[in-house]
């Protein structure tokens, strides 16, 4: 018998207990070991669930009780979870997590407390929701060097996108939609500014590339600047805007790595991606192009990458399973600034002055554009060619990156 607690009965926590007992036969046959959900660890009372009489408020019965194996952290952030992490792994309990703030900023740390008490710490659920993604990149492509991984890696910011193009609607009446289906986080400021997706292109380049990746090394730009005018010139010129988080691995060894919009082409898989739909294309350097793809938050979906890892987790109690990257390098990662791309420039300018100042563009049109508006694509430059060629014709008001997976 296995027992396991979850600490957190919120979105993903709900659905967690949920799966665990709704699929139990097929849980059990797949760990070969039978599986009990014996506690729900939060703050209120939920006098209404289906578990009421599973609910403890002291965190001390769950460390002191010998017969807890594993314990699903779905609290979320990085102080109270980390502490609980940090107790539960050194009382001997493998830990598992949806919470990708907690691994990106102290994976390393963690990985190797877990290791030193001979317990698992497993994290499929903290990128890509229900996709599997973590145990594929760290067991199938191992035979892989790593080249690229680029993808839409946050479901709110991807729901957000295609409701203002497919509805029309507001940035704000597309984040209502989101936070009301349970996708975005706590403070929606981390998945409108990028910073969820930060934290997952941290972990996905940890394992790829070996090395702690801290979110303070990446360079993280959001969507809240994105207006139904950029969607408009994006549509005419046959491609979706999409947040994108990106990992390339440099000759020499660095790596660059950040999350920003980006002009997708209509013939890249990564264009279709749609609604709470998550997608994360992998180069390896024998594979090829591996694509991932599935919702990327939500409350079952993220409960079905949890109770897998329940499910691991309770296999391994005497082989144990390690996941191991080394720790970060202040040296490692580099920012996009040398990646040459197109770009896409919406500005108050005359479309002759952009010729003269950037050469060969196209020129983007919609209806509706105001006087003196202009759009266009440039050719390949980088972000501090094209600040410097714009130089003399003012501020744009949107710049945006065209995907270009050569770079
Ligand atoms: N929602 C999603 O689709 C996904 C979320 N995740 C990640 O999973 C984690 C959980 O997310 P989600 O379920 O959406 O978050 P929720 O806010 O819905 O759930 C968190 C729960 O933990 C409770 N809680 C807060 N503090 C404590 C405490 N000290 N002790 C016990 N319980 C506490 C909260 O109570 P209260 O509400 O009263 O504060 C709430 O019930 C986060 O790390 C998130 O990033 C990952 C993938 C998808
Ligand atoms: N807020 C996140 C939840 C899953 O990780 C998202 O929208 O992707």
């Amino acid at each position: 018998m296995v027992n396991v607690a979850i600490l957190g009965y919120g979105v993903v926590g709900s659905g967690v207990a949920e799966v665990l007992t709704e699929n139990n036969g097929q849980i059990d046959r797949k760990a070969e070991e039978d599986i009990r959900l014996k506690y729900i660890l939060d703050v209120r009372e939920f006098p209404q669930s289906p578990f009421a009489d599973k609910f403890v408020h002291d965190f001390a019965i769950i460390e002191n009780d010998p017969e807890v194996d594993v314990v699903v952290e779905t609290i979320g952030g990085a102080r109270v979870a980390k502490e609980f992490t940090e107790r539960a792994l050194k009382a001997g309990k493998s830990v598992v997590t949806s919470n990708k703030e907690l691994v990106a900023e102290h994976g390393y740390d963690l990985l190797r407390l877990a290791e030193e008490h001979g317990v698992s710490y497993l994290f499929e659920a903290s990128v890509g929701g229900g996709i599997p993604i973590i145990r594929p990149l760290n067991q199938c492509l191992a035979a892989n060097e790593i080249e690229e991984i680029v993808g839409i890696l946050n479901g709110t910011t991807n729901y957000i996108l295609t409701r203002m193009i497919r509805a029309g609607l507001s940035f704000e009446a597309a984040l209502k939609e989101a936070q009301q289906n349970g996708y975005a986080e706590q403070n929606p400021t981390a998945d409108i500014e990028g910073h969820d997706a930060c934290r997952k292109i941290c972990i996905l380049s940890a394992l790829a590339f070996g090395r702690h990746v801290y979110p303070a090394q990446v360079s993280t730009e959001g969507i809240s600047h994105i207006t139904l005018a950029d969607v408009a010139y994006a549509d005419a010129c046959g491609r979706k805007i999409k947040l994108l988080g990106r990992a390339i691995r440099l000759e020499g060894g660095k790596i660059c790595v950040y999350v920003a919009p980006h002009l997708v082409d209509g013939e890249d898989p990564l264009s279709g991606v749609e609604d709470v739909f998550n997608a994360i294309t992998v180069r390896g350097n024998a594979v090829g192009d591996v694509m991932f793809y599935g919702r990327g938050a939500g409350k079952r979906p993220t409960a079905s990458a949890v109770v897998a890892d329940v499910v691991d987790a309770a296999k391994h109690r005497k082989t144990k399973k390690y996941l191991h990257w080394d720790q970060g390098d202040p040296e490692l990662v580099v920012s996009p600034e040398g990646l040459e791309s197109a770009w896409y420039v919406r500005m108050n300018a005359s479309i002759e002055g952009v010729r003269a100042a950037l050469g060969e563009i196209s020129a983007l049109a919609r209806p509706g554009a105001p006087a003196g508006e202009v759009a266009f694509l440039t050719g390949p430059m980088t972000a501090g060619a094209l600040a410097e060629k714009l130089a003399g014709l003012g501020t744009p008001a949107s710049q945006i990156r065209v995907l270009d997976k050569n770079h």
